[in-house]
């Protein structure tokens, strides 16, 4: 059997990323369980996919001097060249002559004596010449965006929603590391006695402000550890455990989650009402729907059925006001969640957002019917732009005077989020610099009447 290279694992991941549109975290997932590779050479993988990616933009610039010149560049060519610049630039423990012998092997094997020449002549320049600074671009908006590779049209219109400062400070943020935290499953094990086991591995962490049921890993590796293989523990970020939380949810109620997989909510859900009531959770896809019944299997979650449905139809399967609490945790352009999914900077548009934005509303209206006068309905998205959120919202008040946003919402959220800035009367926008969390986006409506 050939040898196994790196490298030409991360290069696979990266032209297919870049050029298909494969979800980096599930092509690295995959690759990683093909290869059966051991932590360091997995940690390894992914550091060169995701910094690669994270960078792709700051990097084009950067070279751009030394492949003018060549008109036409296959694919894989170019993702080896940023990978093999991204590895010079950033990452200090690879040598420089490392990087450079193996993409000039890689170039031979995939291409021709030409490619691999041409490889060798544009690294040998970045070693030896360095590379074209973007702090000297004039304009502020092309200079931020170039140098924390987003595209000019999100952060021009970042600039224009939330103001210069929120939006450098979430470009900046977007490029460092998405910090794990984890949720315990509080009807099997508590926060102290999941912090207590886990030290005993070499593991430490801290208790999220932010829930009463996170945990921020802070040394050792999780990923494989029994707490979370067994159900005791579930990935989750901050701010999504913030949902249930201000779900104001206690045993016995019935909830409908309307787009649930893969099911982290909706069994934040079911933990918070004790596994005692009944959550009704829906997505569009049948196979994600059976993610959600996984997890709540490997949770020991009883109250929750899952089930695919478009939910823009629910009302040819429930009666209206069948429910207490509707979560509508929505499809959305994913623009809070760039750290983890580093591919979105690249294949989202702004059509995307007035296309998605069509589907919310849809939604919203859909589950209004389905919620008892008195029940509350959360609406949430792990993005970060306004249309999506509190215009979302707002449009929905003004088609639905049944309405308005729960007066008690704002005073229930965690202390320290009572004087965020992304406060507004339609609901709170989390910048990832803040909290170190997703940017996310969440409000709680009551029905009236
Ligand atoms: C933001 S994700 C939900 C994440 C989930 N709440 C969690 O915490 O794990 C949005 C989900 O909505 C689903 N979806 C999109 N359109 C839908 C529709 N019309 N009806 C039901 N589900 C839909 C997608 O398949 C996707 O799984």
């Amino acid at each position: 059997m050939a040898k196994y290279v790196l490298r030409e694992s991360a290069l696979h991941l990266l032209t297919r990323i870049g050029e298909q549109g494969g979800y980096s975290h599930v092509l690295l997932d995959q690759e990683m369980n093909k290869r059966s590779l051991s932590n360091k050479d997995g940690a390894l993988l992914t550091e060169i996919v995701y910094g690669t990616l994270q960078n792709k933009r700051k990097i084009e610039f950067q070279i751009q001097l030394y492949i003018a010149k060549q008109k036409k560049i296959k694919p894989w060519v170019k993702w080896l060249l940023y990978m093999s610049v991204y590895q010079m630039l950033y990452l200090e423990r690879v040598p420089d002559h490392a990087v450079i012998h193996e993409a000039v092997e890689i170039s031979k094997t995939r291409g021709h004596k030409g490619i691999a020449s041409f490889m060798n002549g544009v690294l040998r320049n970045v070693q030896r010449k360095g590379v074209q600074d973007p702090s000297t671009i004039d304009n502020k908006v092309e200079r931020l965006a170039i140098e924390t590779s987003h595209p000019t049209w999100l952060v021009s219109r970042w600039v224009e929603q939330y103001g210069w400062e929120l939006t450098a400070g979430m470009c900046t943020q977007n490029l460092k590391r998405l910090p794990m935290s984890v949720r315990i499953q509080p009807l099997r094990i508590s926060r102290a006695e999941a912090m207590a086991e886990l030290k005993e591995r070499g593991i430490t962490g801290k208790e999220s402000v932010l829930s009463s049921q996170g945990l921020l890993i802070e040394e050792g590796r999780i990923i494989d550890d029994r707490l979370l293989t067994e159900g005791y523990l579930t990935v989750q970020d901050q701010s999504s455990m913030l949902v249930a939380e201000m779900m104001d949810l206690k045993p016995g109620l019935t909830v409908l989650d309307a787009c649930s997989a893969p099911g982290g909510k909706t069994t934040h859900i079911a933990e918070k009402m004790e596994d005692q009531g009944s959550v009704i959770a829906y997505d569009l896809h049948d196979k994600k729907a059976k993610l959600v019944d996984d997890k709540a299997m490997l949770l020991q979650l009883q109250s929750i059925e899952a089930k695919q449905a478009d939910s823009r139809r629910l009302h040819e399967l429930h009666k209206n006001e069948s429910f207490n609490r509707i979560l509508l945790d929505a499809p959305c352009s994913g623009l809070g969640v760039m750290r983890g999914k580093p591919d979105i900077k690249y294949h989202k548009n702004e059509s995307d957002i007035i296309a998605l934005r069509n589907i919310q509303d849809e939604l919203l209206d859909s589950v209004a019917p389905l919620l008892q006068v008195g029940g509350k309905l959360v609406y949430s998205t792990c993005t970060v732009d306004r249309h999506e959120n509190e215009q979302a919202v707002e449009h929905f008040l003004q088609q639905h005077p049944e309405f308005e946003i729960d007066p008690a919402f704002a005073g229930s959220l965690p202390e320290e989020l009572q004087d965020s800035v992304g406060h507004t009367e339609f609901g709170l926008q989390l910048f990832p610099q803040q909290w170190d969390t997703d940017g996310f986006f969440l409000t709680r409506m009551v029905k009236k009447h």
